[in-house]
Formats: C-alpha cells, structure tokens, sequence
C-alpha cells in the first residue's frame, strides 16, 4: 500500500509506540487524524490502528475494557468507515496485542495475557472472514514482546523481581524496531491474517497461520 494521502487514526498515539507508528506513518505521506476530522475533513479512512493499552492487573475491570473492548470497538467502528460496499475505500486493521497474547510467559500478568490473548484471537478470526476481500479490508496483529516505552517502566515498579527475572532472559526491544514492523503489516497488502512477533533476541517474525477450521 503506498501511504501517500492515504488516512490514518492511531488510539493511544501521545507516547511510547503510538506516538512512534503516528511519526513512521506522517513520514511517509500519511494523515493521522483523530476521529471526528477523519470523517468531516477527509471523508474516510484507511489505515486503524488500535494500539491503545494499559498494564494494571488490579483493576482488571478498566485493563480489559482499554485493552480488549476498546480494540473491538476501534475495529467495529474502522469496519464500518472502511466497508467498501458501504461506500468505504477499504484499508487495514492493525491490532496491537503482545507476544503475552501467545504465550503466557508473563505469569505474574494473568488478566494482561487474557486481554493480549484476546486481541491476538479477534484479530485472527476477523482475518479469516470470506467476505473481507469484497469489503476490501485486511487485519492483522503485531505481538511485540517487552518494548522501551512507559508502560514497562511500572510493570517493573509493581514485579520488580518477576518481571527483572523475564527481561533479563528475552531482551527489551527497541522502539524503532518494532516500528518498522508495523510498517511492514501497514505496507504489504499480501499479509491480511499476519500475526507479527517482534523479539529483542530473534528481531521480526511471523507466527505460524492458522490453517482454516482447526480439527482438534
Ligand atoms: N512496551 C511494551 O513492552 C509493549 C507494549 N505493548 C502494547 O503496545 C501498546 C502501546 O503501549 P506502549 O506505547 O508501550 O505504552 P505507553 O504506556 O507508552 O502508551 C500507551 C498509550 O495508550 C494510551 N491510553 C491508555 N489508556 C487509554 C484510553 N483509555 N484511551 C485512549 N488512550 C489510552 C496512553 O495515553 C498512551 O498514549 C499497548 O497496547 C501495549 O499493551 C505490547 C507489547 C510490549
Ligand atoms: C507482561 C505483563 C505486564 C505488561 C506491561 C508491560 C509491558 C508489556 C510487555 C508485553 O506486552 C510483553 C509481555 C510479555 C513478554 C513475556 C515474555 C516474552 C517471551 C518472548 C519469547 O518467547 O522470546
């Protein structure tokens, strides 16, 4: 997808990863508008970023409606700007889950990794939906696992130990590391159902596609 013109909205874009994708994406010819002015001033929209996301594992009632609800309704909201057969341009989803929303190694962070897990399984299955071509849509989830931005720095506050403890073992990403994997998922318009893993130890990587209806 070439970015030039093309309209983009970013949740949670005042810091950390959101404030980084919005820059990637103004440098390459982007808009990223806030909602209201992606509808009056540019009639539509084309690239949803649902990134927005908190760390509280005791207040689990808000963690999950930013990091779970608020995605669902950031999607169903660019589905019905985006629908080409409701007069939308068509575009693409990117959902920001965690390497957590695939394996739950983050153990002290069980209601983080039930929302992740969420995303990552929201995302997946709206990826698979036969009728996204005609709408032309495409989703797809990037799974970036500890990253040098706010949200890290009170994880580390509230389990020292436990989270010193992973960190030490996978590495922290850089910002612009992860970045440019979300440019990847925003440019390749071959990638509808990607599921990008961003490690500090093995850089960006593909998790593997599920294939169709699963026979468990
Ligand atoms: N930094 C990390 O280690 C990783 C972060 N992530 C995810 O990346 C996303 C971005 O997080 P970071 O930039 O790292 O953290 P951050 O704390 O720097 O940024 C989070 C952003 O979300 C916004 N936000 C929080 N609640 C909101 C609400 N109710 N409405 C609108 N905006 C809200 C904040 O204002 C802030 O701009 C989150 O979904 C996070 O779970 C995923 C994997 C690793
Ligand atoms: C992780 C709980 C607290 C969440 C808030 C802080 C930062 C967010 C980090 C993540 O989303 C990444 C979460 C967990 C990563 C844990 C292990 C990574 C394993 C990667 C690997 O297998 O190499």
């Amino acid at each position: 997808m070439s970015l030039a013109g093309k309209v983009a909205f970013v949740t949670g874009a005042a810091q950390g990863l959101g404030k980084a994708f919005s820059e990637a994406l103004l440098k390459k010819g982007a808009k990223v508008e806030a909602f209201e002015t992606v509808i009056s001033c540019f009639g539509g929209l084309d690239i949803m970023v649902n990134n927005a996301g908190i760390a509280n594992e005791h207040n689990y009632a808000l963690m999950v409606n930013i990091n779970l609800t608020g995605v669902i309704t950031g999607t169903n909201m660019a589905i019905d700007l985006m629908n080409r057969e409701k007069g939308g341009r068509g575009g693409v989803i990117v959902n920001i889950a965690s390497t957590a929303g695939i394996t739950p190694e983050a153990y002290f962070a069980p209601i983080y990794t039930g929302t992740k897990h969420g995303v990552v399984g929201f995302t997946r299955c709206w990826s698979m939906n036969p009728y996204i071509a005609k709408m032309g849509l495409r989703f797809a989830c990037l799974c970036p696992a500890f990253t040098d931005t706010q949200i890290l720095c009170s994880t580390i506050t509230d389990y020292p130990e436990d989270a010193q403890k992973i960190i030490q073992q996978v590495g922290i990403n850089k910002v612009e590391t992860v970045t440019e994997g979300f440019m990847q998922l925003v440019e390749d318009n071959q990638c509808n159902g990607a599921v990008m893993v961003i490690t500090a130890q093995n850089g960006i990587q593909y998790h593997r596609k599920p294939h169709g209806i699963s026979r468990m």
